[in-house]
């Protein structure tokens, strides 16, 4: 499976200039062959999050746009988020169009990050996130949420063979972005799949880094700061493979964790 990761700037509070770029990046990765191609997180808006009232998507047009794209092109589109404004507030969103047009996913981001203000202006999810394309399972969570290891788990558990990772992860941090990265591969045992944005906005320089981790933990494409697409082969055999080699989830205790389980 050939995967696409689109590492690019976002106009901050632009969506016109934004959905333009990644139009561009969408039609050269379908060019050069991709089989699912990867957007980063919040790309219509940036972290424009006082100005959502005016500039969110609330009329599905980044659905429209992706669901077509797909069905002309034939590609998956793992859509990375974009700001939308739902009945009872603004969220972070992830939409999966696959290659027959069809809407396979819609995840709202499920922690909210608060140094970034989002749990002002931001609802929290309430869904899982795990979709199927070609008939295998996937998952997807969005920056922050890759720090609660409970979370990612429960997509594994529910059958994640590969699990993306659309994110605005801040340049500060960025060893903490492939750290956790890794480990959330390695005790999963499944392939993350994460792109980050570059650029700066008003308060922050972003990282980068985008990158594809095996489910064995090897870091198999790190695009570091440079812009455009990263392309990498994965099969998903691997993940049998690994889990077959070290059977961590018939290993794990569950009514262990339960007994000792306390709430924070
Ligand atoms: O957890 C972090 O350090 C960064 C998270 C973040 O930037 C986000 O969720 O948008």
């Amino acid at each position: 499976m050939k995967i696409a990761c689109v590492q690019m700037d976002i106009a901050f509070g632009d969506p016109e200039t934004n959905f333009q770029r990644v139009k561009n990046y969408l039609e050269e990765a379908a060019e050069n062959g991709a089989e699912i191609i990867v957007l980063p997180e919040m790309w219509n808006t940036g972290y424009a999050l006082t100005q959502l009232e005016e500039l969110a998507d609330g009329n599905s047009r980044t659905v429209e746009f992706l669901r077509k794209f797909a069905k002309d092109r034939g590609v998956h589109v793992v859509g990375g988020s974009v700001s939308t404004k739902k009945d009872d507030g603004f969220y972070n969103t992830m939409y999966v169009a696959d290659s027959t047009g069809e809407l396979v996913s819609e995840y709202d981001k499920a922690h909210r990050f608060g140094l970034m203000d989002e749990h002002i202006h931001l609802e929290e999810g309430e869904s899982l996130g795990t979709f199927k394309l070609d008939g295998e399972t996937y998952g997807g969570v969005i920056c922050y949420d890759i720090r609660f290891p409970e979370w990612l788990r429960a997509q594994a558990l529910n059958g994640a063979k590969a699990i993306f990772v659309p994110a605005e992860w801040p340049a500060a941090r960025i060893d903490h972005w492939r750290t956790l990265l890794q480990a959330r591969a390695i005790e999963n045992q499944c392939f993350i799949i994460a792109v980050n944005r570059i650029g700066s906005d008003p308060k922050n320089e972003f990282g980068g880094h985008s990158m594809v981790i095996a489910p064995w933990g090897e870091v198999r494409m790190d695009m570091a700061q440079d812009e455009g697409i990263g392309y990498t082969e994965i099969d998903l055999a691997e993940v049998d493979e690994v889990r077959g080699r070290i059977p961590v989830f018939d290993d794990r205790r569950v009514e262990l964790y339960k007994k000792f389980e306390k709430a924070h």
